[in-house]
């Protein structure tokens, strides 16, 4: 299932926030299905684009649509969501649940009959190798657990488009590294996007990138392409030379671009 954007915009101060005035403008963007890495700046706007694909955000100017539902409609909005899971950047887990009822009450809060909601949390928590914790409280699991148990929660109810918001972020590179075969993993029947600061997670996880500036995907392609974006004098490859220092002049260099 496609993510289409179609000219969108997006302002703060229209929806009554103080702040810059255009954070989106006139955006357009089809994310297939696969992993696709949303790459971009402090502030570009890749957490405000994924609050509107999930309907957390209104849509008011341009088009969005999860395979066919747009999200200008009411209809349109609740037949996507059924078809959404989404990680944020933050979440917090009851510590006295276990993951298994965890993952289970998500399923239920998507709309899932109460009987089949254990079941299907199981199959979650299986996709994300976690099916072995499922009586586990939540309150000792580590970062990378957690993680993974937001994922199974936001898995429970079958969407075919996964949306995750740095999900690596904060962990230490054994956990990063976990999480991300389990992404991989999910993306091999899932429209799954994933923002990330960190240029391991886009090199080693997305089929496809887009990097966010100035309002607008600026560059969509995929990393050995984002890659030959670094001035070829350098000598050096994205992947090779430092990650963070790599990743700013591949933003630089696609800000730069004609
Ligand atoms: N609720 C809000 N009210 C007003 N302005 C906001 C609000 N949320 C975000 N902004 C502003 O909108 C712009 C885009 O923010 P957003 O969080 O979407 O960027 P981002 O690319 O996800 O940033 P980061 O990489 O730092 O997480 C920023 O200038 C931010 O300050």
């Amino acid at each position: 299932m496609r993510v289409t954007a179609e000219g969108l915009d997006f302002d703060y101060r229209s929806w009554g926030h103080r702040g810059r005035k255009k954070v989106l403008d006139a955006l357009t963007w089809t994310v297939e299905p696969g992993v696709t890495g949303l790459l971009g700046p402090n502030g570009a706007g890749k957490t405000t684009l994924l609050s509107l694909i999930v309907t957390l955000l209104p849509v008011r100017g341009g088009r969005l649509l999860i395979g066919e539902h747009d999200l200008a409609t009411g209809t349109g909005r609740s037949r996507a969501r059924r078809e959404l899971g989404f990680v944020p950047q933050r979440f917090s887990l009851a510590g006295e649940l276990t993951v298994a009822d965890t993952v289970a009450y998500a399923a239920w809060v998507h709309g899932l009959d109460r009987r089949v909601c254990g079941e299907a949390a199981l199959r979650a928590l299986e996709s994300v190798d976690l099916a072995g914790l499922a009586d586990q409280r939540t309150r000792s699991l580590s970062g990378g657990q957690r993680q993974r148990v937001g994922i199974a929660a936001a898995l429970a109810h079958e969407p075919r488009v996964l949306i995750l918001d740095e999900p690596t972020a904060g962990l230490d590179p054994g956990q990063r590294l976990r999480v991300r075969e389990v992404v991989a993993g999910l993306g091999e029947d899932r429209t799954v996007l994933i923002s990330t600061h960190l240029i391991e997670d886009v090199a080693h996880l997305c089929s496809r990138i887009g990097v966010l500036a100035g309002g607008r995907i600026e560059f969509q392609g995929t990393f050995p392409e984002l890659e030959a974006l670094i001035d070829d004098t350098s000598g050096s490859s994205a992947y090779g030379s430092g990650f963070e220092r790599a990743y700013d002049r591949l933003i630089a260099r696609v800000g730069e671009r004609p």
